[in-house]
């Protein structure tokens, strides 16, 4: 199992170094772990953010373990040199379109939610979010109106076969849940979003035992706060993905702790080829404080094992612990806790 680890910046290191330590616990047999430079670090050492070198090491993995990416220094270069650029590249060069970002109240903890716990008891669902597509990889500019303002551009767009594929994804997803899917757009004012709809209406010919549902994305970020337990999986575009995935780890509880599976259709010799990121950034307001929970890249480690090495036993004993501690109070600053990054890593390991 090669593991390429790549940490990045801010808090990326610090997080990294817990998840590694878990995993390590787990005592897996034949695990290569390949460390490389990526981000804003990369950009200092290397003068890239995605270095040729990273790039390479990330393709011959079976998985890539990443941190987050996003230096305030970084802001004002170039925008194909800053940080962010290397796990844009990252998805799409290495054609990791379908984003699974899980958010379920852990039973026992409702109280860690930002809802009332009675609303956020109810919370499993799963944002299947497409990754390779949408305004995010639009042609993107600045230029000049006739007027002699400045206007700034980003192409938003979605061919059918990428709608096509994100949403069989989603189908397949509900069929292995609770059978319900929602699928998320803007299909009232953009072209973009009634394509989007129109070809996942296409593709529910295929799954008559999945119930599809659809609704804008103003209307879901509210229903996602007034009543989260109506939703099983939700699918949708890049750009409403990003948004409503932060929206709900606030729900369950924080943004410390929601993992993530990137995935593609490249398998390995033990399942498929993906990228495990948490969700949230770098976080450079809490960087080298220690500061940090590490939980979301601990459960992004869990659902590597899951996805990308088949070890579905091992994934549950990791998210079991990370359960477990919270169960007995290991809780960061995010969670009202005194518990720091290291103490978290620790605590997660010892419940293995
Ligand atoms: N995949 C990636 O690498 C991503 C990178 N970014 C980048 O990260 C940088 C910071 O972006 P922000 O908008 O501030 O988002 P962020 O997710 O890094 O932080 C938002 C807030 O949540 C807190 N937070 C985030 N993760 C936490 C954790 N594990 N434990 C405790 N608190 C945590 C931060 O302290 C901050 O107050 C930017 O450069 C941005 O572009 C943002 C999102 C994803
Ligand atoms: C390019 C990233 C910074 C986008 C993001 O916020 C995310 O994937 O969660
Ligand atoms: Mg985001």
């Amino acid at each position: 199992m090669k593991i390429a680890l790549l940490a990045g910046d801010g808090i990326g290191p610090e997080i990294m170094e817990e998840a590694v330590r878990v995993l390590d616990a787990l005592r897996l047999p034949q695990v290569t772990f390949w460390r490389g430079d990526v981000g804003g670090a990369a950009y200092r050492r290397h003068g890239h953010p995605l270095p040729e070198e990273t790039l390479k090491m990330c393709r011959a993995a079976d998985a890539v373990l990443f941190g987050a990416v996003g230096d305030p220094e970084c802001d004002n270069l170039e925008r194909h040199l800053r940080p962010e650029q290397a796990i844009l590249g990252l998805r799409s060069e290495l054609g990791l379109f379908a984003n699974l970002r899980p958010a379920a109240a852990m039973p026992g903890l409702e109280d860690l939610s930002a809802l009332r716990p009675e609303i956020a008891r109810a919370i499993d669902l799963l944002i299947v979010r497409e990754l390779n597509g949408d305004v995010y990889f639009g042609e993107k500019g600045t230029r000049t109106t006739p007027g002699g303002q400045r206007e700034g551009y980003d192409v938003m767009a979605y061919s059918e076969s990428e709608v096509r594929r994100i949403a069989h994804t989603a189908f397949r997803a509900a069929q292995g849940r609770k059978g319900r899917l929602c699928s998320v757009d803007k299909a009232n004012v953009l072209e973009t979003s009634q394509l989007w709809r129109d070809v996942v209406v296409e593709v529910s010919a295929e799954y008559p035992d999945v119930a599809l549902s659809h609704m804008y994305v103003d209307n879901a970020a509210m229903q996602l706060v007034r009543n989260p337990g109506q939703f099983d999986v939700m699918v949708t575009g890049n750009l409403f993905g990003d948004i409503l995935s932060d929206q709900a780890s606030m729900c369950v509880g924080s943004i410390g702790l929601l993992a993530s599976a990137s995935l593609g259709e490249q398998q390995t010799e033990f399942g498929t080829k993906g990228l495990f990121e948490p969700i949230h950034g770098s976080a450079p307001d809490i960087a080298g404080q220690g500061a940090a929970n590490p939980m979301a890249m601990i459960l992004s480690a869990a659902m590597m094992l899951r996805h990308s090495f088949g070890r579905e036993e091992d994934a549950a004993r990791v998210e079991a612990a990370v359960a477990q501690a919270l169960a007995d109070g290991v809780k960061g600053a995010d969670l009202g806790g005194t518990a720091g990054t290291k103490d978290i890593g620790i605590a997660v390991a010892e419940r293995l």
